[in-house]
């Protein structure tokens, strides 16, 4: 048996541990059953992992005595939707529930925020446990208690604060995991190094490729330090009052330009996020923030390894098929939730590893910004 590392969430009579190792999905019902408030589970999955990996899961709850039955839904961000919160809602309830039945999201983000949000309103709240299995949602999703939908208007705009009971990651599914989606994760990766760690940036320019590339042991490494640095941000900040704001750095780009794509998954959120990383250290610098040659090094290092740093990478092209506009981006942006008194609050950066809060930004400023990455 190979060795778990474990953390810890530290959130007083809300903590939870997060299990980083090869074969937990085997092993999970004998790592989930501690936890339950009595041995029923409803999983919750997506049709790419119920093809793939719901098997050995269904397995191991049946062989630790766990009763259980399982949801399974379309794959993508479609399904973080009020439609189908309403459908997992009705399922769960035709299916019989009791509030001491743990919801198991088996999934990335979608399946994850989706589960966790239904978690939360359903009976008025029941436990659940995140099994993450994109890289995105090892490092990120999964951790925190952030869950919710999208809606027309934007994302994530509905929603609750729900912590989980577990964290699950298991490394070996990542080998099933389809090339884009992975180093869509890892944007989320990069994006702990850009806050508040250099060093790790640094790691992550030199070993990113062989990482990419499939290296057990460096994505392993990623992965902890990842949930490291978000736990430890969470365990301050739990329901962003300030600090845990950090976490969005790239988001107020990037999740207007993912409400504009419309979810469908020509842009998917990782992609987005390096993206509005990119823009936000060139917002930075426009200000006078940041020096140059950071902005330059963030910008390098994601393309490299693949991901979008130009607006018409991704926008008007043939991958969403439509032309966009920088007043309507804007437009996006003002109903992120970082919004206060009418004014946009910006994860900005004084170089890498050193992001702040700024909420004194010109949005003339940023529509410029905007047309020079639409022009690009
Ligand atoms: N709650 C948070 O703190 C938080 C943090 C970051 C992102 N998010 C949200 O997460 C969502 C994105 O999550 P995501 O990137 O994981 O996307 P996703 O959940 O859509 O999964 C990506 C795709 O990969 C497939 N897949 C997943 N695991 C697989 C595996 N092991 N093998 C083969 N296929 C697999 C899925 O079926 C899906 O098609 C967004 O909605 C974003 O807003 C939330
Ligand atoms: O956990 C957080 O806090 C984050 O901001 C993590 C982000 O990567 C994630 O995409 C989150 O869902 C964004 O939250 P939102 O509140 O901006 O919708
Ligand atoms: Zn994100």
């Amino acid at each position: 048996m190979t060795t778990i590392d474990t953390l810890e969430v530290s959130l007083g009579d809300r903590a939870y541990d997060i299990k980083i190792g090869s074969g937990l999905i085997a092993q999970a019902g004998g790592l989930i059953k501690p936890v339950l408030r009595q041995p029923s589970a409803v999983v919750v999955t997506d049709e790419n992992l119920a093809a793939q990996h719901l098997p050995a899961l269904e397995a191991s709850l049946t062989d630790a005595g766990i009763a259980h039955r399982s949801l399974v839904l379309p794959a993508g961000e479609a399904t973080k939707s009020f439609a189908k919160l309403e459908e997992v809602i009705d399922r769960l309830l035709e299916g019989g529930i009791e509030r001491g039945t743990t919801l198991v999201a088996l999934g990335g983000g979608v399946i994850g925020d989706l589960t966790g949000f239904a978690a939360a309103v359903t009976l008025r709240g029941l436990d659940f446990i995140q099994i993450p299995t994109t890289l995105l949602a090892q490092v990120d999703s999964s951790v925190g208690g952030k869950t919710g939908i999208n809606t027309a208007r934007g994302k994530n705009l509905v929603g609750s604060f729900h912590q989980p009971r577990l964290v699950l990651a298991d490394m070996d599914v990542l080998e099933t995991l389809p090339q884009r989606e992975f180093l869509a994760g890892y944007a989320e990766v990069v994006k702990y190094g850009l806050i508040n760690d250099p060093v790790f940036f640094t790691w992550l320019e030199e070993k990113g490729p062989a990482l990419i590339a499939g290296d057990r042991d460096l994505r392993r490494e990623a992965v902890l330090v990842s949930c490291r640095a978000k736990a430890d941000i969470v365990a301050q900040d739990e329901r962003e009052a300030g600090l845990r704001a950090l976490l969005n750095l790239g988001h107020t780009f990037g999740h207007a330009f993912e409400a504009e794509a419309g979810y469908g998954g020509g842009l998917i959120h990782g992609e987005a996020v390096a993206l509005g990383m990119v823009m936000a250290f060139d917002l930075s610098v426009e200000m006078g923030f940041c020096p140059p040659d950071d902005a330059a090094r963030v910008r390098a290092h994601l393309q490299a390894c693949g991901l979008p740093v130009a607006l018409t990478a991704i926008g008007g092209n043939a991958r969403t098929g439509a032309g966009w506009n920088s007043a309507t981006l804007v437009s996006h942006m003002m109903r992120d939730k970082k919004v206060s008194e009418g004014r946009i609050t910006f994860v900005l950066a004084r170089g890498i590893g050193k992001a702040f809060l700024e909420r004194d930004v010109e949005l003339e400023r940023v529509d410029a910004l905007l047309k020079t990455s639409l022009a690009a």
